[in-house]
Parts: C-alpha cells; sequence; structure tokens
C-alpha cells in the first residue's frame, strides 16, 4: 500500500531491458483499476502482463494466479516477477506456487519486501493496526529473501532506529537495505537470484522436490511409497518440523483405516477429509529454511513403520 513496490519493478523491467532479461509481470491490485500496468508499460512497451484486479491474491483469487502464471510461463520468459498487495502474506504466495500445475514449471527464487519506513512502526504495532495487519507486515519482514525499508527521506534517525530494532526482533541477523525511492543494488537484490544456472522456465523438470529452494521459503514434494501407519505418526512428524514447517498438504492413505485422506496443515493445526482419489498420493511441505536431508530422513522412517 503505498511502500514503493510498482516504483521498484519499473526500474527492475528497465534494468531487465538492458541486461537482455526477459521478464513477466503479474500484478494484483486491491479495489483499484489497473492504473500500475499503465505505469510499467513505459519501461517496457512489449512487457507481458497478467493482472489481477479486485482481490487479495492470496485469498480469495488463489484460483486465478495458477492460470495466469502458466499463461506467462508460456511465453518462456527469463522470469516472471509478482508484485503482490500490500496485505498479501508470502507464507500464502508459496503455498500457491506449489499447486501441482506449477510446482513443475515454476519455482519461487527470491521473496522482496519493499516496507514502507513512514508507516512501518505503525504497521507492525497493535496499538496502531489491526491484529491482521500485525500479522502480515511481521511475516513480510520474517520471509523476505530481501528487505527494503523505503521512503528513508520521511524517516527520522530515532525512527530508523526504531526499526531496525523491530526488524532484529523479528527477524534476527536479517540484513535490511534503507532506500529513497527503492534505488537498490538491482543486481544483488534481483538479478544474482536469476543467474543460478536453472535456465528458462517451462523446461519440464524429472525430479519434483525442491522447486522453490532458492528462497528463504521452501517447498518439499516427499513421495508417499505406500500407506502410513496412522495420521498420529503423519502429525508427530509435523511437530518434529516446528517452528519452520508452516504448510503441508497432500494426498495421504492412512494405513490402519485403509483410506485415503486430504490432509491440510496450517502452522500447528492438522485436518483430515476422507477423499476418492485415483491419483498418485503426494505430500508438500512449505516452511522457512526447512533442513530437507533431515526431513527425508524422518520421512523414510515413517514408512520403514508403516
Ligand atoms: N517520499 C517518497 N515517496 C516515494 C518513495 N518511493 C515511492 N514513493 C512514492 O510513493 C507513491 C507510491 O509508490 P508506489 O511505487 O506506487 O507504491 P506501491 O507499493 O506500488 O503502492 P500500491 O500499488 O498502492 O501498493 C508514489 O507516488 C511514489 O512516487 C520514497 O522513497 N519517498
Amino acid at each position: 500500500m503505498g511502500s514503493g513496490k510498482t516504483t521498484l519493478l519499473h526500474d527492475i523491467i528497465k534494468s531487465a531491458g538492458t541486461r537482455g532479461v526477459q521478464l513477466n509481470v503479474l500484478m494484483n491490485e486491491v479495489g483499484r483499476t489497473d492504473t500500475d500496468s499503465s505505469v510499467l508499460k513505459r519501461a517496457d512497451k512489449n512487457l507481458a502482463i497478467e493482472s489481477l484486479l479486485d482481490g487479495c491474491m492470496c485469498c480469495n483469487k488463489k484460483s486465478e494466479v495458477a492460470g495466469a502464471i502458466c499463461k506467462l510461463a508460456s511465453q518462456r520468459p527469463d522470469a516472471i516477477v509478482v508484485e503482490l498487495t500490500g496485505v498479501a502474506d508470502p507464507e500464502e504466495v508459496a503455498d500457491t506456487l506449489s499447486e501441482p500445475e506449477l510446482l513443475s514449471r515454476v519455482e519461487l527464487k527470491r521473496v522482496i519486501s519493499v516496507l514502507d519506513g513512514e508507516n512501518l512502526l505503525d504497521y507492525s504495532s497493535i496499538f496502531t493496526a489491526d491484529r491482521e495487519m500485525v500479522r502480515t507486515t511481521t511475516k513480510q519482514i520474517t520471509f523476505a529473501d530481501s528487505l527494503i525499508v523505503n521512503k528513508m527521506d520521511l524517516v527520522t534517525q530515532k525512527k530508523l532506529d526504531k526499526i531496525k530494532k523491530l526488524i532484529e526482533k523479528e527477524s534476527p541477523g536479517a540484513s535490511a537495505v534503507f532506500t529513497e525511492y527503492c534505488r537498490v543494488d538491482l543486481e544483488e537484490t534481483v538479478f544474482n537470484s536469476l543467474n543460478d544456472g536453472s535456465g528458462r522456465m517451462e523446461r519440464e523438470r524429472d525430479n519434483y522436490e525442491e522447486k522453490l529452494g532458492h528462497s528463504r521459503i521452501k517447498t518439499i514434494r516427499l513421495d508417499i511409497d505406500g500407506p502410513l501407519q496412522s495420521k498420529r505418526a503423519v502429525e508427530n512428524f509435523f511437530k518434529t518440523f516446528r517452528p519452520g514447517l508452516l504448510r503441508a498438504k497432500g494426498y495421504v492413505p492412512v494405513k490402519s483405516e485403509h483410506k485415503m485422506y486430504l490432509m491440510q496443515h496450517v502452522i500447528r493445526k492438522t485436518s483430515w477429509e476422507r477423499v476418492e482419489v485415483t491419483s498418485s498420493p503426494f505430500l508438500i511441505l512449505i516452511g522457512l529454511e526447512l533442513d530437507e536431508k533431515r526431513i527425508q530422513e524422518e520421512w523414510a522412517k515413517l514408512h520403514a513403520v508403516s
């Protein structure tokens, strides 16, 4: 909400043009007309943009996101930049990107949070913002691979000290850059993450594991070779990986009941819904800096006893 995201995106698009990097853009504008798209077209008149209007991508627009990303990915760009609204939750977006149809086509490289330095302290205090806003602001700090605190021209030294303390509290050790008009080293903040040799998009991948592995938010796909012992065994497995594990979902067969379940796990709660599924079972885990090696080891044990 006015923190400087479109300002940054404009610069990214311009810079991509001079680097020969082809970007596509997915915009999400809450309750507004599609104004930012025209601003961005000024940076590159041939830019491919999909816009989702009147909704927050992480909530009611979820089902449309997969379609829009697939459409952009089919043009085989080097990368897709997704601009979220200020109220979007990065974790939910990672969740959306882990839909099976997207998992094989795109990989999350970097989450960049642009924070409004002038208002950040208000947005993160329960005395001045509602709980949902505080929660979202905290998540935007916690989940960012790059943290940009913008509008420094409007921030006093006293406020800056408090902002630094807030960031240290929510994400110890995180390095933030403090900017005016989002002027950052774009090589370091954006383009570096594209140069890992993984090449152009739309390449079908045989191995689905760790699709989102370059961001701090990691998605891991676990294979299910046979029925699992019990629901409780799966829930205990999730417990082992708290607090990093945020989300898990999949079709899980349970041996003790000879049934298939749609399993949804969010933070601490796990729900099980009995389903008839003919496709192969799978489980996707989403979390912050998950230790994949350990997870795979524990998962293998769970199978061994099933
Ligand atoms: N004073 C000041 N204004 C800025 C700065 N960065 C951006 N702005 C202005 O703030 C306004 C909002 O910037 P945008 O880049 O559109 O912000 P946004 O995050 O895309 O906004 P939404 O799309 O509404 O979420 C524009 O008028 C910008 O010119 C800054 O560092 N200082």
